[in-house]
């Protein structure tokens, strides 16, 4: 849980955020038995292939990967999509050591880590923010992250976090997330939220069953970010900044399982 002063912590965000008790909230907790398979659900395709990441930078919550999403380059489709989804920026959330800091959970099992890559809905909306407060609006692709050896793409990423470990951005060079991606793309699917505020109920969720796995001295990388400036004397580490699994409230997950 994003722990720490005021409100960041996610216990707080109701108060000025009153959807954060709303009925599509995220993230949740995943339940496989209860998933109803869906065979209408085709396979999600991801087109990444055009390389567009611009930089990444320390936000003060995670560490964001954003790319140019001026057109279509690199887009989701398929699944429970009617449309192709733009890639507009990817990013982590981490725990402060073993296996919790995902933000899902798979039948109350959380993992190390969770990526998240956001796409928007260009099709119907103008704008990025247009889409993000649109019930259709945004396509987040979940990825847990697994302790174990080494991912040898995952380097390219926290090679150049200590460039980051204050709240900066810096320039990288072409990165395609589609090497951050299991083997299978076997998926569940619901309608849900922003994870931080302002958690519009503007998501629909795409979990990948796969996690990847990296280790534990690439996730340690993580761990040496700070949630301050330079300039602020106090250095708070960035960690446990995911939030809790919220009420399903009715809500079925379809998996194409
Ligand atoms: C339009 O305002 C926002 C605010 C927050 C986030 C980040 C949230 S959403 C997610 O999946 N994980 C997170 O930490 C955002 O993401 C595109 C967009
Ligand atoms: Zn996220």
């Amino acid at each position: 849980m994003a722990h720490g002063s005021g409100s960041n912590c996610p216990s707080v965000w109701h108060k000025n955020y009153p959807v954060a008790q709303g009925n599509r909230q995220s993230p949740i907790d995943i339940v496989p038995h209860q998933a109803l398979h869906d065979p209408s659900l085709g396979p999600v395709v991801l087109n990444y292939d055009q390389c567009t990441s611009m930089n990444i930078t320390n936000n003060g919550h995670s560490v964001v990967v954003q790319f140019d999403d001026s057109d279509d380059r690199s887009v989701i489709q398929g699944g429970p999509l009617d449309n192709p989804y733009r890639l507009k920026q990817f990013h982590f959330h981490w725990g402060e050591k073993g296996c919790h800091g995902s933000e899902h959970t798979v039948a109350g099992n959380s993992y190390a880590s969770e990526l998240h890559l956001v796409h928007w809905n260009a099709v119907k909306y103008k704008t990025f923010g247009e889409a993000a407060t649109a019930p259709d609006g945004l396509a987040v692709l979940g990825i847990f992250l697994e302790t174990g050896d080494d991912h040898r793409w995952l380097h390219v990423i926290t090679d150049a976090l200590y460039m980051v470990k204050f709240k900066v951005s810096t320039t990288v060079n072409c990165f395609n997330p589609k090497c951050l991606l299991p083997s299978s793309l076997h998926y569940w699917t619901y309608l849900g939220s922003l994870t931080t505020p302002p958690l519009h109920e503007s998501v629909i969720w795409i979990v990948l069953r796969e996690p990847i796995i990296v280790s534990e001295k690439q996730l340690g990388k993580f761990r040496m970010l700070l949630f301050t400036g330079e300039e602020e004397d106090q250095r708070i580490r960035m960690e446990n900044n995911f939030r809790p699994p919220q009420p399903l409230k009715g809500r079925k997950v379809r998996s194409s399982i």
